[in-house]
């Protein structure tokens, strides 16, 4: 069945639900000084992403999306015309999400580091995600269709797959809220197994902001809301920086 996900989404293409931007190829790897993300006017207003060197953003549709995470995906895509949503791209190194002048020294030398969830480079096989926040509203959506690499239960993704979603959805949420933050508490508890290559929503909120603790709370559910496969509790510690990480983009 999945591999009949994977084949119908490919025989269908991705490109209708794109807007083509002609300087971001299909894999979306940034060119030269264009910016990444169609639908947001905050990431194409800054400047950290003018780098000369190529960036691959993993938030865009490709072959291995089934069709209900493109549905998904474009209907996020239409909320964000009027600027209520955000898609957030996604690069494989924490590092390539931050403004150049936010790193620090030691960061500006390319690491072999890699983001976890985006430790694979074979498409489909392991986190196929992409985030939207709502800034309005302090939540970030994540959509996240687990592949075959991401088994526990024969058939079903490892609850470790799942903490992992739900911390990046959670974590970034938290980091554009309100700037760098830790995970200090996760707290889940799994309700119903997630079936790998189908699709859920890991919908996160920030509930409170007390000094240096950002309490936040996570529901993964189907894409039709019926199953609410896991639900979640978590405890951020600001590290440092008062500002929120908008703050410092817009600031830029
Ligand atoms: C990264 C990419 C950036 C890109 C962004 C843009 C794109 C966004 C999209 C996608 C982003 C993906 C985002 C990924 C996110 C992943 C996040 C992680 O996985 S983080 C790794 C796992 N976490 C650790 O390794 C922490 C280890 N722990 C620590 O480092 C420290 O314990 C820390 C920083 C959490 C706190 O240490 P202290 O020394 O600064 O602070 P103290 O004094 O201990 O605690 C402060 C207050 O908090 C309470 N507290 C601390 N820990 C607590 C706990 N576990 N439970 C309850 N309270 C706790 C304490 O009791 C204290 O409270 P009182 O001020 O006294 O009221």
């Amino acid at each position: 069945m999945w591999r009949n996900c994977v084949r119908l989404a490919r025989g269908l293409g991705c490109g209708a639900f794109l807007r083509p931007d002609p300087k971001v190829s299909r894999c979306g790897v940034v060119r030269g000084l264009s910016p990444a993300a169609p639908c947001s006017p905050l990431w194409n207003s800054v400047t950290w992403l003018s780098q000369a060197r190529e960036l691959k953003d993993y938030a865009l549709p490709n072959s291995s999306w089934s069709q209900g995470m493109m549905d998904l995906y474009s209907r996020f895509l239409e909320m964000c015309k009027d600027g209520t949503w955000k898609r957030i791209p996604s690069y494989s190194n924490s590092v390539d999400h931050l403004p150049e002048s936010l790193k620090l020294t030691s960061e500006k030398e390319r690491k072999e580091t890699r983001l976890f969830p985006r430790n694979m480079d074979t498409e489909g096989v392991g986190f196929e995600y992409a985030m939207f926040l709502n800034t309005s509203e302090k939540r970030m959506v994540c959509l996240f269709q687990p592949g075959p690499y991401l088994e526990g239960p024969p058939g079903f993704a490892h609850g470790g797959s799942t903490a992992t979603i739900i911390d990046s959805t959670i974590g970034g949420c938290a980091i554009f809220v309100a700037g760098k933050v830790m995970t200090a508490n996760l707290s889940i508890n799994y309700r119903n197994p997630i079936p790998l290559g189908s699709v859920v929503l890991v919908d996160s909120r920030v509930d409170q902001v007390e000094g240096r603790k950002v309490f936040l709370s996570c529901q993964v559910r189907s894409i039709d809301g019926q199953t609410l496969h896991a639900e979640a509790t978590a405890l951020f510690i600001r590290v440092d920086s008062t500002k929120s990480l908008q703050q410092q983009m817009s600031s830029q």
